[in-house]
């Protein structure tokens, strides 16, 4: 093919990718691949000047949104996109660039968080809501108003009678997207790949009582016309948008280039600690008389470039697919992947989810695949990519027997997983021990798939009460790898510590198919005790929000079965909790406090002491401020527990926030007490 066919080719293969990503939210190909053939496209086109065409995508913003039921409006100014890199040096060659053409060094820049959700923006006349665009082909956009007011926290009205036009992104909350797709899987549902494509699905729709019911949120970051308002700088201009009502992350700093390094850590640092994705940092000249000098190209702004992370999609290849056996016997088919970094781990496998999905999506070992990573969810095979098959592919055999036990496997009335229904099969029982020590379950430490295993084994856990016999076996346990005595004293103690867990843990620890931590907290919530629930008819669960058909089926199967009866009658015997606390009302321990972890912490990522916090009613804070309550220092921390010190913060160790979070009392009663004991503010 000549190059000029080539320029050909590929404007029209990218023009498809656009639309499958912007309008149809369904990537086919992962961002990488999709800059790399618009790149490829670029540089032809540099070459062949004569073949220039206005319409090429490396001109234009987004896709066409012809063949669309929104009602399509025209900017008053051009949204545009943003020139893109993924290395310091193009940053510092963007402010050469700059420095030259303005013929001065003295420059100041922004630095703020890249959302990752869909543009938006908003008209507001005399201080009301009267129009919101999409961003569309950059020229047109989509008249979304009707949507965008279901989003809680922008306003109809502003704090001043004024008329203006924001910009911003609109994204679904990383709580909200999972609570959603835990839904969404449980009504057998295909879940959202990512909280961006689960945003413009939920934005770019009519229904606007579905709308309502994700609970979509938006961050702004541009004020149009600044100049026009006598604002002259960026970063005032982010303030002012605060002022009059509207969300900014409140994340931004202004700083001169040879900084740019400090900050691009830091606030990589600090974007792993929100509740929603951010795919970049966006850097911005600070002075907006300079916007009308740098001017824009068809594309982008000049004044301002993109820092992007790595990717969180990637193609790699599968070299075999292995069969996992889950809790309640489900097979689950799981990629075996020819490892690959992405967002920043490695991986190797994927889950298959079931040999349907292997029909539907025609998936073939030896295939190369498209794999996305979203929102710390296990990696999903999105699509098999045909066009790179050689003809070795091997199709994947239906198993007809359990790789553990052997026992013939079946599937269900209705249900599309094959099972194994040996109740004595041991990869079952392993699994469901594994599942009911886990953390957010019974929180079991130090009981790990090896111990477990060897433990099934020896025929000393043949069900999952037996834990709690455990403390009759120390001796096997010492006498057990890598279990000194110190760790069997500690296994021990934690075992007899999960006897007060929380009832809604203990509802989850159980296994009761179809029913997540989500739905765990609801069951709770209105049963109060173990025996409610157990008496509950499926009307009766029908009538709580959120459980649809396939929940209750699925809780009333469950309590008919006589072993799961005894297997809680035999917990509650082991002092098991099975009710819900009536002093802090299940989870709202840590109601009106506010958290924020610093260092490296041994045993919780950021995001899961987050959602410990969130979960018992607390608030998370991205900042040291006076509005914080507790600092919990890591190792190596720095200059935010220097700073918690200086304002006389309550600073709390990984261990101490544990004891916290396991003392049922009041948080507040403990508080005082300790004051009063202490008379500093450190626990413990
Ligand atoms: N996989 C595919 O098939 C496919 C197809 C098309 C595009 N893409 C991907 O989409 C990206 C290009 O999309 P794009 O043109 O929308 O650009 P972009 O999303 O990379 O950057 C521009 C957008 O960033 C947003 N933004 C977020 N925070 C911002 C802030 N603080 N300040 C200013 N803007 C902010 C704005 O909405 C702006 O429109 C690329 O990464 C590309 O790989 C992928
Ligand atoms: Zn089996």
């Amino acid at each position: 093919m000549s190059e000029k066919d080539k320029i050909l080719k590929l404007r029209k293969e990218i023009k498809r990718y656009n639309y499958y990503y912007y309008i149809k939210n369904e990537p086919l190909i992962s961002d990488t691949e999709f800059d790399k053939l618009l790149k490829e496209l670029e540089v032809l086109e540099k070459k062949y000047p004569e073949l220039k065409d206005e319409n090429s995508p490396t001109n234009k913003v987004g896709s066409s949104i012809e063949n669309n039921k929104f009602k399509k409006v025209e900017h008053k100014k051009p949204m545009l996109s943003l020139s893109n890199t993924y290395n310091t040096q193009d940053i510092l060659d963007f402010h050469n660039r700059i420095v030259k053409f303005i013929e001065s060094n003295n420059i100041e820049y922004t630095i703020e968080m890249k959302l990752d959700g869909l543009s938006i923006t908003l008209i507001y006349e005399n201080g009301e809501l009267i129009q919101a665009l999409t961003r569309g082909d950059g020229i047109i956009g989509e008249d979304v108003t009707e949507n965008i007011l279901q989003i809680k926290s922008i306003p109809k009205y502003l704090k001043e009678n004024i008329s203006v036009e924001v910009r911003g992104e609109v994204v679904l909350p990383i709580s909200e997207f999972k609570k959603l797709n835990e839904i969404r899987i449980n009504n057998g549902e295909e879940p959202f790949a990512n909280p961006r494509n689960a945003a413009s699905g939920t934005l770019r729709q009519l229904d606007k009582e579905i709308v309502k019911s994700r609970n979509l949120d938006a961050y702004f970051y541009f004020l149009v016309d600044s100049d026009k308002y006598n604002i002259n700088s960026h970063f005032e201009s982010l303030k002012v948008i605060e002022k009059l009502g509207l969300k900014t992350t409140k994340i931004y700093k202004k700083f001169k280039i040879n900084e740019v390094e400090k900050y691009i850590k830091k606030f990589d640092e600090i974007r792993k600690n929100l509740d929603y994705e951010t795919d970049g940092l966006v850097i911005k000249v600070d002075n907006i008389n300079l916007y009308n000098i740098l001017g824009n190209t068809t594309k982008s702004p000049r004044w301002a470039i993109a820092y992007k992370f790595p990717a969180k999609q990637a193609t790699t290849k599968i070299n075999n697919v292995t069969l996992q056996v889950g809790r309640t016997g489900v097979i689950t088919p799981v990629a075996e992947l020819e490892e690959i970094e992405l967002s920043g781990s490695l991986i190797k496998r994927a889950s298959l989810h079931n040999f349907e999905e292997i029909k539907r999506k025609d998936i073939k070992i030896g295939d190369t695949v498209f794999i996305e990573k979203a929102a710390e969810i296990i990696p999903q095979v999105v699509k098999v990519i045909k066009e790179l098959r050689t003809g070795n592919e091997k199709n994947i055999e239906i198993p007809k027997t359990c790789p553990a036990c052997g026992s013939k496997l079946i599937k269900e009335n209705g249900l599309v997983a094959l099972k194994c229904t040996n109740n004595n099969c041991s990869a079952k029982l392993q699994r469901k021990i594994e599942y009911f020590v886990s953390r957010d379950a019974m929180n079991i430490d130090g009981l790990g798939g090896k111990i477990i295993e060897k433990f099934i084994e020896i025929g000393k856990l043949k069900n999952i009460d037996d834990i709690y016999t455990l403390h009759n076996y120390k001796t096997e346990l010492i006498s057990l790898e890598k279990m000194g005595e110190k760790s069997v004293e500690n296994l021990l103690t934690s075992i007899e510590n999960s006897k007060n867990q929380k009832y809604e843990k203990v509802i989850y620890a159980l296994g009761i198919p179809f029913v997540g931590k989500f739905t765990a907290n609801i069951l709770a919530k209105h049963s109060k005790n173990i025996d409610s629930l157990i008496r509950m008819s499926k009307e009766e669960l029908l009538e709580i929000e959120n459980i649809g058909e396939k929940i209750a089926d699925s809780i009333v199967h469950f309590f008919k079965n006589p072993e799961n009866i005894k297997l809680i009658d035999r917990l509650k015997k082991y002092g098991i909790n099975f009710t819900i606390s009536s002093k802090n009302n299940s989870n709202n321990i840590f109601e009106g406090k506010t958290f924020l972890a610093t260092g490296s912490l041994k045993k919780y990522k950021r995001s899961e002491i987050r959602d410990i916090i969130e979960n018992n009613g607390g608030k998370y804070l991205s900042t040291v401020s006076k509005n914080l309550n507790y600092l919990i220092a890591g190792e190596k921390a720095g200059s935010k527990l220097k700073k918690a010190k200086e304002m006389n913060i309550t600073i709390l160790s990984e261990k101490e926030f544990e004891n916290l979070l396991n003392s049922n009392t009041n948080i507040n009663k403990e508080n005082d007490s300790i004051q009063k004991n202490t008379g500093q503010k450190t626990l413990f």
